[in-house]
């Protein structure tokens, strides 16, 4: 079988309410913080099924012996947040991954050319190649940092097929860009939006996600 770039977008109320609560100009920063952080929590939740290793074993119940399952210990998870707005879906999705790493990227566009550039990068040079990464950024745009992101995981040893993006705004630009360089991977967005002008931002998206989480 072929592998092709997956977008789930979950069809659950919780994350359509908190979509619409982040969309609104007219919610303010505390409020919007709020809501992205939900996003972050529930798009986890999804993007862990299926992803997250188990292990099969037995446990005693205080009536008989029973077959259960647990997350497996062994194998590493980490999660990337690409500062600054990834760090707004971080707390959600370490409420469903309380154990896994967190290696911060910081990555900023520059306004004119929306070239991204690099001014953080606290990754380790090498990951285990069974490790589970799960990257953090609420606008997908036109591709540039994505792509980035995944440049300098990739080339330390991170497996496309083992990597979740959650973001809460995906474009077709930066769909396009990432089903070309890595199938295999797999994007959980509350919602894909039609276009991104020519400022760079996504229409309608929820404006600048960086700004709005932190007030600035
Ligand atoms: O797909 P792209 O066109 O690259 O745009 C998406 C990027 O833009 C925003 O970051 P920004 O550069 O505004 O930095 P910030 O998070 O610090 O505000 C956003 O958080 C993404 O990282
Ligand atoms: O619409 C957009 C596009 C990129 N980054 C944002 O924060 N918003
Ligand atoms: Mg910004």
């Amino acid at each position: 079988m072929t592998q092709q770039l997956l977008v789930y977008v979950p069809p659950h109320p919780l994350i359509k309410h908190w979509l619409a609560v982040a969309r609104d100009a007219a919610t303010p920063s505390v409020l919007f913080r709020s809501a992205i952080t939900e996003l972050g929590r529930w798009l986890s939740y999804e993007a862990a099924r299926e992803w997250l290793p188990t292990q099969n074993t037995v446990v005693n119940t205080p009536l008989a012996p029973c077959a259960a399952t647990f997350i497996d210990p062994q194998v590493p998870v980490a999660v990337v947040p690409i500062l600054r707005a990834g760090l707004g879906l971080l707390e959600g999705a370490q409420t469903v991954l309380p154990l896994a790493k967190v290696y911060h990227l910081g990555l900023v566009r520059n306004e004119e050319t929306l070239e991204p550039s690099c001014y953080l990068n606290k990754l380790p040079e090498k990951f285990d190649p069974e490790t589970r990464v799960l990257i953090t950024d609420p606008m997908l745009a036109t591709g540039g940092s994505i792509m980035t992101a995944m440049a300098e995981l990739t080339q330390r040893g991170v497996d496309p097929t083992l990597t979740r993006i959650v973001c809460v705004v995906a474009a077709p630009p930066a769909l396009q860009k990432l089903s070309a360089a890595y199938p295999g991977l797999t994007v959980y967005s509350a919602i894909i939006d039609e276009t991104v002008n020519d400022q760079g931002f996504i229409v309608p998206g929820l404006g600048d996600a960086g700004d709005r989480i932190f007030g600035t």
